[in-house]
């Protein structure tokens, strides 16, 4: 029997937990059963409560403190943990049936989805056949007030395809908090950013900001050599990496963006419909009769 999941991610404060909430709401008005694990050992406050919580396990807090260790490092040692532990999974989701789906609320450390092998461990674990055998679909999460800065969004779309390469799942990437954006940038230039490509920086206006602070005129990027001692972020060099990064996700081509504003709920069920085309979710699922309480009385 396979089992369905989402496992939601991207860069600390993107509206992970947010979207979570949303699409658990939009579930239960649709009648589909899911099952909401937080992997979060620091999240506190949910708006729905979690049915697993890593917290039961292991929580960030009490490693802080008791190993010495950092925010950053606190969270690693925590995976470690879990991933020396993995029953805590096992015990909670091995009964679920193919109608529910597993939601999985993932920290913000941007190391887990760049670097660190312990996640692609974690996904393995779970879609393994034979063991829990989850069909999963990853969600990446950016924020969408990123295109304001082209750079910014360069380098969160290169973090979303370092997770989608790294984890080798189906995978859609999302661009969340919508309505921050909706009313700044017009509706053509968004189009723009669902499916970057390298000519985005050829009218930043972030760019042009940080150039009029530079004292340079637009073109003249020898002199940035010059000024960009003062910081790392501006500059010719930096102007350099901006291309050589946007030129590297244009050629993958790999990495489009789904819209999310999860204030509207078309705009979930929308993101909903795509994470069960990617995990096939519809396919498995047992015609399902109304009980006798379901029916309308015409009656009444
Ligand atoms: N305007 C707006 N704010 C949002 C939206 N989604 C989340 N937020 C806000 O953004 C902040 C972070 O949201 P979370 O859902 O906690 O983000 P997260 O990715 O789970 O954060 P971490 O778990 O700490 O990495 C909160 O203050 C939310 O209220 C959105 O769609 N629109
Ligand atoms: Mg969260």
């Amino acid at each position: 029997m396979s089992k369905f999941g989402v496992m939601v991610m991207g860069p600390a404060g993107a509206g992970k937990s947010t979207f979570c909430a949303s699409l658990i709401t939009h579930l239960n008005l649709n009648r589909r059963s899911c099952f909401y694990v937080n992997l979060d050992p620091a999240a506190e406050a949910f708006e729905h409560t979690p049915d697993l919580d890593i917290k039961d396990l292991i929580s960030l807090e009490d490693v802080m403190e008791e190993m010495g260790l950092g925010p950053n490092g606190g969270l690693i040692y925590c995976f470690e943990f879990l991933m020396d532990n993995l029953d805590f999974l096992t015990e909670s989701l091995d009964s679920l049936t193919e109608e529910y789906l597993i939601i999985f609320d993932m920290p913000g450390q941007i190391e887990l989805y760049t670097h660190v092998p312990i996640l692609p461990a974690l996904v393995r674990f779970l879609t393994r056949t034979g063991n829990l055998d989850i069909r999963l679909c990853a969600a990446y999460l950016l924020e969408a007030t990123f295109v304001v800065d082209r750079a910014k969004f360069f380098a969160g779309t290169l973090s979303a395809m370092s997770a989608m390469i790294m984890l080798e799942v189906p995978h859609i990437n999302i661009l969340s908090k919508m309505d921050l954006v909706k009313d700044q940038v017009r509706k053509k230039d968004l189009k723009r950013f669902i499916t970057p490509d390298a000519t985005l920086l050829e009218d930043d206006p972030a760019e042009t900001a940080r150039r009029k602070a530079e004292g340079t005129a637009a073109g003249e990027e020898d002199m940035g050599d010059i000024q960009d001692k003062e910081t790392m972020m501006r500059g010719a060099g930096f102007r350099r990496l901006n291309r050589a990064v946007a030129g590297l996700i244009e050629n993958f081509s790999m990495v489009s963006y789904l819209k999310l504003d999860v204030q509207d709920e078309d705009s979930v069920g929308a993101i909903l419909s795509y994470i069960d085309d990617c995990i096939q979710y519809h396919e498995a699922q047992e015609p399902k009769e109304l009980k006798d309480d379901e029916f309308d009385d015409p009656e009444e």
